[in-house]
């Protein structure tokens, strides 16, 4: 049964290349231990600089393409092709470029555009068909989360304050009012990424280093980033470059598989 949440893992980069590099090898590992246990490897992922820093598995011997089922962490309300769209910078950043299967790759429903609740509910739907009958599991699964980190300390797109920081029961849920554009947004709730194997926060540059050490150093603020606190035996990890780290008191850990 899971019990309390594990205390997050630090890994700080001396470059970008570095923590790409350490990312890929990072996911391959979580890769191969899901697929040895269950013939496949279930994945999230977010929008913003995530899916550029996932270029190191281009061409990266050990990854099995065909295991990957992937949902997005979360995902703007756009058309597909959308320069806005997660799913449309990921497949420019990486799937286009990998021979993962497309129909592992799964889409919120655009056309259900103008009404969000049928919308989320569609992609909880997927989830379901995925990972089991809603009833059976309280919440999926998930082999590995990719989270970003805004300024404000939002991830995925659950943003401080917003009434949906506080969802217990749906895996998937949607907000109007986002206040990184575009405002209408689809996105995993807490309890589902809280319940992951694995979640990996990946955070680059100094414009982060303030947010960094709040989120890290100060987590009774209750950022939405802090907030992400696997439960046992989840774990959460941060890969973070130097710049992004400089403020942060919490301790390192050494990288290594
Ligand atoms: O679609 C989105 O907007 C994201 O999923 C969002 O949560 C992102 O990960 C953070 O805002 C970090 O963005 P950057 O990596 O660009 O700083």
């Amino acid at each position: 049964m899971p019990t309390a949440p594990t205390a997050p893992i630090l890994h700080v980069f001396g470059s970008s290349n570095e923590l790409c590099d350490s990312l890929a090898e990072f996911i391959i590992k979580s890769q191969k231990e899901a697929v040895e246990k269950k013939g496949k490897f279930t994945v999230a992922i977010s929008g913003g600089s995530l899916p550029k820093q996932l270029n190191a598995l281009i061409n990266k011997p050990g990854v099995k393409w065909d295991k990957w089922h992937v949902f997005y962490a979360d995902e703007r309300v756009v058309p597909l092709d959308h320069e806005d769209s997660n799913h449309h910078l990921c497949t420019t950043e990486l799937f286009s470029k990998v021979p993962i299967p497309h129909d592992q790759i799964h889409t919120i429903d655009p056309s259900l555009a103008d009404d969000l609740e049928e919308l989320s509910d569609a992609y909880e739907k997927e989830l379901i068909r995925e990972f089991a009958q809603k009833d059976s599991a309280r919440f999926p699964i998930f082999d590995l989360i990719l989270l970003g980190v805004g300024p404000d300390g939002h991830t995925a797109s659950l943003f401080p304050g917003h009434e949906l920081l506080s969802e217990e029961d749906r895996w998937v849920a949607y907000i109007t009012d986002s206040p990184k554009p575009p405002p209408k947004r689809v996105t995993l709730t807490f309890p589902v990424i809280n319940h992951a194997v694995r979640v990996a926060f990946v955070a680059s540059g100094g414009g982060k280093a303030d947010t960094l050490h709040t989120i890290l150093d100060k987590p009774e603020e209750g950022l939405p980033a802090s907030r992400v606190r696997p439960v046992s035996p989840g774990h959460l990890y941060w890969f973070v470059d130097e710049p992004a780290a400089v403020k942060i008191e919490y301790p390192r850990t050494p990288f290594k598989l």
